[in-house]
Order: structure tokens, then C-alpha cells, then sequence
């Protein structure tokens, strides 16, 4: 574990400590929503960089670790527009954290499932071809394994 950090420092990610985390976040006072994985705060940085901090819940074991790494190490190689930056990750006893770019306009399932509004054809062409760039893209560079479905018609 500590060589794969080690490694995860020189290629790009950054280790922050919990306080560096406390700070940022504002002692966690601004909650951007939650997942299956954990809470999401909003953060800032003092060089006025915003930033996601996403707290990690459940024990830390094998499958945490696990699922941890799998993240550090896709996401955090990846520079593509049209993915989430990756900054860096917390791993303290008392915080498993993730830090990625801030995306000031949430996620994109609330447009394409819970709002009111109709996203045109076009636009959501638009959409899935991006989505498409960007998962084609963690593909290459990580060598992920995508599921291939067949499509019926
Ligand atoms: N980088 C970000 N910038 C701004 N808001 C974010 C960011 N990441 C997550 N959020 C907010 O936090 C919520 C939870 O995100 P999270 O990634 O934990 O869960 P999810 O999108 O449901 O995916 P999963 O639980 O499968 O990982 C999102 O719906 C979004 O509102």
C-alpha cells in the first residue's frame, strides 16, 4: 500500500491530510449530496481552488482499500475534458477521502432524469457522443474492461 502511494504521488494525484481537508471544507459544513460510496462536501483551497471532497464511509478493509485504489489510479491519470479531474485522496485512520474538480452545475443525471425540463435530441446527442469521448478515453488510458451490451433493436 505504501509503495502504490508513493508511486500515486509522483504521477500526479496529491495526498492531503485530514486538517488540510478540514480546513478547505470548512469543517464539512457544505454538503454537495451523497452516494452510495459516501458524502460529498464542497471545499475550497487558500489558492481560491473549489473543490468536491468525497468522504468515504464504511470500515476501511480489503474491499474499501480496494475500491480505493481502483479510483486513485483510473481517475487520478486521467486529463480529459470531458472527466471529472481527480486532485487527490485522503487515507488517515480517520478519513478516506477523495478530492476532485468542483462542478458548479451538479451531475448531469439531474438534467437528463429529475428536472422538468426537456433536453432536445440534439442536445442529448451531443451528450452521449461527449460521454462517449470520455469513457473511450479512461478506456485507453486505463486499459478498464467495458462491458460490451447487446443493443436490441
Ligand atoms: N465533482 C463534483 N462537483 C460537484 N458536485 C458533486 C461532485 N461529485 C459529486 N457531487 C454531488 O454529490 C452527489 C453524490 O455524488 P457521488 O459521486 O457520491 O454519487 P453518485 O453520483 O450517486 O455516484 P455513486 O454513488 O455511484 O458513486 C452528486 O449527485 C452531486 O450532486
Amino acid at each position: 500500500m505504501d509503495k502504490f502511494l508513493n508511486e500515486m504521488e509522483k504521477e500526479r494525484p496529491i495526498r492531503f491530510t485530514d486538517q488540510h481537508l478540514r480546513i478547505a471544507t470548512d469543517n464539512y459544513s457544505y454538503l454537495l449530496g451523497s452516494g452510495d460510496f459516501g458524502k460529498v462536501y464542497k471545499g475550497i483551497f487558500s489558492d481560491g481552488t473549489i473543490v468536491a471532497v468525497k468522504v468515504l464511509h464504511g470500515l476501511y478493509d480489503k474491499k474499501m482499500e480496494e475500491q480505493f485504489m481502483a479510483e486513485v489510479v483510473t481517475i487520478g491519470k486521467t486529463h480529459h475534458f470531458n472527466l471529472v479531474r481527480l486532485y487527490g485522496f485522503c487515507l488517515e485512520r480517520n478519513l478516506i477521502a477523495l478530492v476532485y474538480e468542483y462542478m458548479g452545475n451538479g451531475s448531469l443525471d439531474k438534467y437528463l432524469f429529475h428536472e422538468n425540463k426537456t433536453i432536445g435530441f440534439e442536445r442529448l446527442h451531443e451528450i452521449a457522443i461527449e460521454t462517449a469521448k470520455g469513457i473511450a478515453y479512461l478506456h485507453e488510458e486505463c486499459q478498464l474492461k467495458i462491458i460490451h451490451y447487446d443493443i436490441k433493436p
